[in-house]
């Protein structure tokens, strides 16, 4: 399953300027700006509150901006449907699980992966040609991605009934099930002790590597972050204050001074 289609690895996927969003008077968001080619992963850190899942929201259509631009691969991508926006290339994990509990851990994947091969309610009374190529590619991409995060076990099993690491990497399943050019992942570490962490690093790495996937990753585990990512954006009450690589990132006093009240 290949998600690209052999451009240069230096086209620019996601380039945000001046994005800006507050509620209510508070700013949540302020003037943040990134730009992000094909196959990098990114951090994006900062204290509680800093406006790190605001910046998902906006990119993924969750929520509108008050100023700014988001471009995914040259066009603009403010004001449009999530849906559409899936359907373009973006795909996104939660904080809290979004599983369907009540479905099987195979039909979660394949629920996602109908998402890029729409079955029509004509198509499926009819249940022509394109019916049939249509679900067998969802059951091949299926099939290919609870193999790939080790849930192929756990297939028939009710997501709910899946343990929390599982039902971490499920969730990453069903992302990429929509054949993402970029994948957001909102603290996909949060909860998981630090080998299922490091099998977490591992996987990211290999979902960048096997289908040329860029991936921001927004995480308070510092370990993870500083062993994955290629460049970090930390933010500090709605700021950009830093922009860099592990190293420069973790020398930088005014990352210093927002994590720990000093420089
Ligand atoms: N829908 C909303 N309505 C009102 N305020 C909001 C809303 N969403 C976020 N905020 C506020 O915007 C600020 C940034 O929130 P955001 O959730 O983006 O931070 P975060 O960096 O993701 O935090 P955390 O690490 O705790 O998840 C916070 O002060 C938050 O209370």
């Amino acid at each position: 399953m290949a998600f690209r289609d052999g451009k240069s690895d230096e086209q620019v996927l996601l380039k945000t300027t001046g994005l800006t969003k507050a509620f209510r008077g508070l700013v949540a968001l302020r003037d943040q700006a990134i730009t992000l080619r094909a196959r990098e992963i990114v951090g994006v850190i900062g204290p509680n509150g800093s406006g790190k899942s605001t910046f998902f929201n906006l990119i993924t259509g969750f929520s509108q901006p008050n100023s700014g631009q988001i471009e995914f691969k040259g066009r603009s991508i403010v004001g449009m449907r999530t849906s559409r926006i899936v359907a373009l290339g973006i795909a996104r994990t939660f904080q809290g699980s979004r599983l369907f509990g009540t479905l099987t851990v195979r039909e979660n994947v394949l629920s996602a992966a109908q998402l890029r091969q729409p079955i029509g309610p004509i198509a499926s009374v009819v249940r022509g040609p394109l019916y049939q190529r249509n679900v067998a590619a969802a059951e091949a991409i299926a099939t290919e991605l609870l193999d790939l995060m080790g849930l192929t076990d756990q297939s028939d099993r009710l997501a709910a009934d899946l343990p929390y690491g599982d039902q971490r990497r499920l969730e990453i399943a069903r992302a990429l099930a929509t054949k993402p050019e970029l994948l957001l992942l909102d603290e996909p570490a949060a909860g998981l002790d630090s080998n299922e962490t490091k099998v977490l690093a591992g996987l990211i790495r290999t979902i960048r590597d096997r289908y040329g996937v860029a991936v921001v990753v927004v995480e308070h585990d510092m370990d993870l972050i500083m062993g994955l990512c290629e460049r970090i954006q930390v933010l500090a009450t709605g700021e950009v204050i830093c922009v860099g690589t592990p190293e420069e990132v973790r020398n930088h006093p005014r990352v210093r001074e927002a994590y720990l009240g000093h420089s």
